[in-house]
């Protein structure tokens, strides 16, 4: 069997807030970035199933004879879903070496591809096909590129195996799914997510998926289509962490001290509630200094109760302080630990300000940026419509 070439690509996100605290059922307010996670898949006829990785320098390749030996009795019965098939998972990890249950970056990013590789296509026959994936993200930065590389791997798998059609007709540069073919793209970028994450809530996977501005709320999302244009600043500390490792001791310290823990994921899901309900007020009425005042205040309580859950970092102390020096308010974003944060700008806030604050970031060995924000969810493309440079990384392989 010979698949057909698909292109696709999918964003990254930032969280306004409600991250850690979403995974235990509160609000989470996150939009989508202008960065962007791209995948090739294309079909061959070598009897091997090739994955490219360059962001993490992993280039493997697999028979597809010792790949059909990893199905499950059971696969093609199995539906996508909340959880994960652990017999399809205990032969994969077997099969790629990982005994003591800590994946790597390259293994968990294998492992992944081949979860949804087995699980689309071990009912038919598995095709021979490569897959090339180039990120514009940092990776394990807080800014969803796990969430990006699974929405992308679920879409263009999905599409290679008939499950949804393509969108892209051959006018068109580029083309997005139908609301249902969404829905199915994100249950798969969720168990993608799964193997990466452990306990992911399903926001980020949703970003990438949806795109735009969103609310989310156990597993239910609302798109917020009145949002006010906001200038986010991004910040990237560079000290690596793991949302896996972060995430997992958040939900220690909860059962270690519940009676403390849970005002403090209480409080988190009213800034996130205060937060939505100051947007929506600054779409409908004459945007107010005040309501900059109340989204500084709550970014700065914010940052405070990650810093109780054990998610902070000294870097990200230290982008606090900087931006504060400027009278800007910052606090992280995603897992914590490292990473990124994100600083709001005013839409006062001069040029020159913003100049100075993004050196004085660069001076403690942080990459900083102004970012845009809200692109579009999961897409289809034309090769030739893609960014010269994305096209020249993946036409390597
Ligand atoms: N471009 C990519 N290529 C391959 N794997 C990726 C890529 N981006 C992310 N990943 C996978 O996602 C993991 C990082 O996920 P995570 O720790 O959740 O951080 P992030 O905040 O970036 O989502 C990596 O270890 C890797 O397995
Ligand atoms: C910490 C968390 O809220 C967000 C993690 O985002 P990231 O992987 O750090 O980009 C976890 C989750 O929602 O699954
Ligand atoms: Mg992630």
């Amino acid at each position: 069997m010979t698949v057909k070439d698909v292109f696709v690509s999918a964003p990254g996100k930032a969280i306004l807030h409600g991250e850690h605290a979403v995974v235990h059922g509160k609000v989470a307010l996150a939009v989508s970035l202008n960065l962007r996670t791209y995948l090739r898949l294309k079909g061959t006829t070598t009897g091997k199933v090739c994955i490219n990785l360059p962001n993490i320098d992993t280039f493997l390749c697999y028979d597809l004879s010792e790949l059909k030996q990893l199905i499950p009795v059971s696969c093609g019965k199995r539906e996508e879903g909340k959880r994960l098939d652990a017999e399809l998972v205990r032969r994969l990890r077997e099969f790629i070496g990982v005994t003591d249950g800590n994946l790597d970056t390259c293994n968990m990013a294998t492992l992944s591809f081949l979860y949804i590789y087995i699980s689309l296509f071990g009912s038919s026959e598995l095709p021979s096909l490569t897959v090339s994936v180039w990120s514009e993200l940092p990776t394990g930065a807080g800014l969803g590129s796990s969430a990006a590389y699974s929405v992308c791997l679920a879409s263009a798998l999905l599409c290679a195996s008939g499950a949804i059609p393509a969108p892209l007709k051959e006018s068109d540069q580029s083309a997005r799914w139908c609301q249902e073919d969404l829905e199915q793209i994100n249950s798969w970028a969720f168990q993608g997510e799964m193997i990466i994450h452990g306990n992911p809530s399903g926001v980020d996977n949703a970003v990438g998926t949806w795109g735009g501005m969103l609310r989310f709320l156990a597993g239910k999302i609302i798109p917020l289509s009145r949002v006010p244009l906001l200038r986010i600043l991004l910040t990237n500390t560079k000290v690596p962490r793991s949302t896996k490792v972060l995430v997992a001791g958040v939900k220690d310290k909860i059962n270690k001290f519940p009676s403390i823990m849970t005002p403090v994921l209480d409080s988190v899901d009213a800034i996130s509630c205060t937060c939505e309900k100051i947007l929506s007020e600054m779409t409908c009425e004459p945007i107010t200094g005040e309501h900059y005042n109340i989204l500084e205040e709550l970014i700065d309580i914010n940052q405070h109760h990650l810093n109780v859950m054990g998610v902070g970092h000294p870097s990200l102390d230290t982008l606090c302080q900087v931006t504060l020096t400027k009278g800007l308010h910052s606090k992280l974003t995603g897992a914590g630990g490292g990473g990124c944060g994100i600083t709001l700008l005013r839409p006062e806030t001069d040029a020159s300000v913003v100049q100075t604050t993004v050196q004085d970031l660069k001076d403690c060995g942080f990459d900083c940026w102004e970012t845009s924000i809200g692109g579009p969810g999961v897409q289809q493309h034309s090769p030739l419509s893609v960014k010269e440079e994305v096209l020249e990384i993946l036409n390597r392989y």
